[in-house]
């Protein structure tokens, strides 16, 4: 009812509100073209005959395309007394040290193996392994394989970023991935200089410390793999330098059925991984994302680790790394 009088209020309002205003442009008639005048073109002349017929001169030269805009662009820059300029505007992104954990069988190989083939501009740190090389498995790119013995000499000789005994056998971050630890380990043998000896664990930090720098100054984004005691390690070593990833599989029946399908375990080996798995899932607070890698869904959790990527490159604060 209210509506209703409101409505009508408007409309008895509106030639009032039209009064005034210029008229919309009519629509031609439609009349069929044989039977219309030609179009009469009227002209303001000089002459005394005022309006006239006259022929119609030639066109003006059609505008260059986006005359107008770089006209407006310049008239801009001149009234702002400035050019602009074609510099970006947001920083450069930061390379980044992430770190892949999770418990076994969840899929930290494959993603990073996705991973590597996917995403240029990476360096994924080799973990040394006393375990058995799986099928397709390649020594010094998937894993450096060596035997207990080479491992507790590694170990002894503090060669190791981080290491871990899992399910029996070793896993640790070689720290001499490149030349320059081992001609510092060389040199402090040589000297038998006991202060060079004492800094020596100090010196092996920065030695990584330096390689890792050196690959970020390339650009490049550092990835490194660990389990779940390696991941507490590095978190001590690395802090909030590093991005750290929980990789978990949707439940634990599907983590169950991986491990199972992998066929690399025996069914008491399968007990304590599944039994670890539990209480490591309740380690996933001390991450800074998880990430779910589903059954048959490899590419989404490859895409989500990407996703993780672009948000900390994104990022305006970005993560002061100090290593
Ligand atoms: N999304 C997925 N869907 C199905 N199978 C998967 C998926 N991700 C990985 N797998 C398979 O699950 C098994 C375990 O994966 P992977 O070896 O990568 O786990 P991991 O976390 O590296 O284990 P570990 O710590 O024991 O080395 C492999 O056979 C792998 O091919």
């Amino acid at each position: 009812m209210l509506l209703s009088r409101r409505f009508s209020c408007a409309l008895a309002r509106a030639p009032s509100i039209l009064r005034g205003r210029p008229l919309p442009p009519r629509a031609a008639p439609a009349v069929p073209s044989a039977s219309r005048p030609p179009p009469r073109r009227l002209m303001s002349s000089s002459s005394s005959a005022g309006w006239q017929h006259a022929s119609r001169p030639p066109p003006p030269p059609p505008p260059h395309p986006g005359a107008d805009k770089d006209q407006l662009f310049r008239g801009l820059e001149a009234a702002l007394g400035t050019t602009f300029s074609s510099e970006p505007l947001a920083p450069p992104p930061q390379p980044m040290i992430l770190v892949i954990s999770g418990p076994s069988g969840v899929g930290k190989d494959a993603v990073i193996k996705r991973l590597q083939e996917e995403r240029e501009g990476m360096h994924f740190v080799v973990t040394a392994t006393t375990r058995a090389m799986r099928p397709g498995e390649v020594d010094g790119k998937d894993y450096y394989f060596i035997t207990k013995e080479e491992f507790l000499t590694m170990i002894e000789r503090d060669e190791l970023l981080e290491y871990a005994l899992v399910y029996g056998e070793y896993k640790g971050i070689p720290k001499q991935q490149a030349e320059g630890l081992r001609i510092i380990i060389a040199l402090a043998r040589c000297l038998k200089e006991w202060s060079v000896y004492t800094n020596l664990k100090l010196l092996i930090h920065v030695t990584f410390g330096i390689q890792i720098r050196d690959y970020m100054a390339k650009g490049c984004d550092i990835v490194l793999r660990v389990d779940i005691q390696g991941a507490a390690t590095l978190r001590e070593i690395l802090g909030e330098s590093a991005v750290f990833i929980f990789l978990v599989a949707e439940s634990e029946e599907a983590l169950v059925k991986r491990l199972i399908h992998r066929k690399t375990e025996t069914s008491d080996m399968l007990l304590v991984r599944i039994a670890t798995a539990r209480e490591e899932v309740r380690r996933m607070q001390n991450f800074d994302y998880v990430v779910v890698n589903a059954e048959g869904k490899l590419e989404e959790a490859v895409k989500q680790v990407e996703s993780v990527i672009d948000a900390e490159k994104a990022k305006i604060h970005k993560r002061p790394v100090n290593i």
